[in-house]
């Protein structure tokens, strides 16, 4: 069964199925002060010698030793750089939040609604989310509105998908999916992530929350405010094949 052709729905967590202050005014400040102690606390570990080594990957500086580290980290934090690295650690302080109960992932009421009645008919729901994939199950694990982590079907992030603004990314979910790209549909807040997708040859939806305080529709996107009675099939069908740049995805499982 699909839903107006759509098998599948990818949501992206923040300004889309919670709040963006949330994770901005919430998450950020709890994990920022904690990086340094985090680091420290698992000096002589595998996990310490593995994430220093992605620091040292990401910022191309092979030399950097453990106070380098986490300055980087520390300046990614700093300018909300999605660093997979940063990505990491920060799920790994929340985790610690969420278990003594101090901290809670945000989801709008309209949310599980929308994801039990797709699963009704048949579409399976997704996360991508630049945090990471155990950041983003502990966030719908430990939500507001109880643990709605059995909605949903799997969690793509900077590690097993890329960065959310490139092509590729959507690319490599399609074939982890094995869903057609045109039968999938992305919801996010931000504009450069539904034109990526889109060039993958996904249909999008943009989101703007009326709480989001940037407040004005996303350009190029069809944009909705809730998920409330919302039909997938409102989101636009991408070119027929032919009318965009190949895609290997696409055409390895047609319609
Ligand atoms: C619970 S995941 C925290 C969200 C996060 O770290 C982030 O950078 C938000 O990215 P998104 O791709 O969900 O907009
Ligand atoms: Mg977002």
């Amino acid at each position: 069964m699909t839903h107006g052709g759509v098998t599948a729905v990818v949501l992206d967590i923040e300004g889309t199925t919670g709040s963006l202050t949330h994770v901005q005014d919430v998450l950020f400040p709890y994990a920022r002060p904690r990086i340094a102690g985090w680091v420290a606390a698992l000096r002589g570990s595998p996990e310490h010698a593995e994430l220093l080594d992605a620091v040292r990957a990401e910022t191309g500086e092979p030399a950097l030793d453990e106070a380098g580290a986490v300055a980087a980290l520390e300046g990614w934090a700093d300018t909300d750089t999605k660093a997979a690295p940063l990505k990491a650690v920060q799920g790994g302080i929340w985790a610690g939040g969420y278990r003594e109960g101090v901290l809670h992932g945000h989801v709008y009421p309209d949310v599980p609604p929308a994801l039990r009645r797709w699963r009704a008919a048949g579409v399976t729901a997704h996360v991508y989310s630049s945090g990471s994939a155990a950041a983003q199950r502990d966030w719908f694990r430990h939500s507001d509105l109880g643990d709605l982590s059995g909605l949903l079907h799997g969690h793509f992030d900077l590690e097993n998908a890329g960065p959310k603004r490139e092509p590729d990314s959507y690319r490599a979910i399609t074939a982890a999916l094995a869903v057609p790209a045109r039968a999938t549909v992305f919801l996010s807040d931000v504009a450069g992530e539904l034109d990526a997708a889109a060039a993958a040859g996904w249909r999008t939806l943009g989101v703007r929350r009326p709480d989001d305080p940037r407040g004005a529709d996303i350009e190029g996107h069809r944009t909705i405010s809730t998920f409330e009675g919302l039909d997938l099939s409102a989101s636009p069908a991408p070119a027929a094949a032919g009318d965009r740049t190949a895609d290997p995805a696409t055409e390895a499982f047609p319609a």
